[in-house]
């Protein structure tokens, strides 16, 4: 494996995966990833489509730096800090959620962070109770404090949303957006949900089936608080038409 990392050298995120292979069980490796060139823009929420098992969750596993063993290469700025939401929230079920988001904290999370975002995440109330105790929404919204309490500069968020009911989880999306843009971090989400790519999204990314690799990639220039709910069925509609085999109703 060639894996080079010279960081920091353009100040953006520029990917360039040449090829990332699984071993199946029967010891033939398979390619997941192919061919894959990125630019993400800093400070942008960039939105990852592509079918079930294309290679998403590993393409997510590779940017954060946990899976290191494939060809390509990751420029990233020098003191990128990298948050990670995964699927299923992963909290610590012996410690309170207070406990959970301060074991990850970045060094200067004082009181008074955690009580804002605490609130921004409308979790207040739920500091000082074990995770078993909380819904899947209400977990969801702690492990993003989670992962906002890193202050990272990078955030990835694997399907974050993903088996909430409709309303729980367009508030959970409207408060992933009010925290991230009260504090401009460069986030990389994956989603099976066109409308939220679009509601989400400053660049769309559709992706190929496995091997995966980056198909298209659409830019959305109006603000994310100013898109209404018309608005983002109008541009899903136009998107159904124009990719209508990555678009389906
Ligand atoms: N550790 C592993 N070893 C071998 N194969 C793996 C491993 N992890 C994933 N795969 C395979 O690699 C492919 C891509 O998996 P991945 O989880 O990245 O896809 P995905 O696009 O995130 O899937 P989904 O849409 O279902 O969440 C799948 O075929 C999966 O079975």
């Amino acid at each position: 494996m060639n894996v080079t990392r010279p960081v920091g050298e353009t100040g953006r995120f520029e990917i360039d995966i040449a090829e990332k292979t699984y071993t199946g069980a029967d010891g033939v490796p398979v390619s997941v990833i192919r061919d894959f060139h990125l630019q993400i823009k800093p400070q942008s929420m960039t939105v990852l489509m592509g079918p079930s098992g294309c290679g998403k969750t590993t393409f997510l596993r590779v940017l954060a730096g946990l899976d290191q063993s494939f060809d390509g290469s990751i420029d990233m700025p020098a003191d990128t800090r990298i948050g990670f939401m995964f699927q299923e929230p992963r909290l610590l079920p012996w410690r309170k959620v207070r406990k959970n988001i301060e074991l990850v904290a970045d060094e200067g999370f004082t009181e008074e962070d955690m009580v804002l975002l605490a609130d921004a995440l409308n979790i207040a109330d739920k500091l000082d109770v074990y995770p078993n105790e909380l819904s899947l929404g209400l977990a969801r919204r702690a492990a993003l404090a989670r992962a906002f309490a890193t202050r990272p500069n990078l955030l990835l968020l694997d399907e974050p949303f993903v088996s909430l009911d409709e309303p729980t989880a367009d508030r959970l999306r409207r408060l992933l957006l009010e925290v991230w843009e009260a504090r401009p971090t460069t986030a990389v989400l994956v989603t099976h949900n066109p409308r939220e790519a679009v509601m989400l999204a400053d660049e769309l990314v559709l992706l190929a089936p496995r091997p995966t690799h980056v198909l298209e990639t659409i830019p959305i220039d109006v603000p994310q608080n100013e898109r209404t709910p018309a608005m983002i069925e109008e541009i899903f509609s136009d998107l159904l038409k124009r990719y209508p085999e990555n678009f389906t109703g």
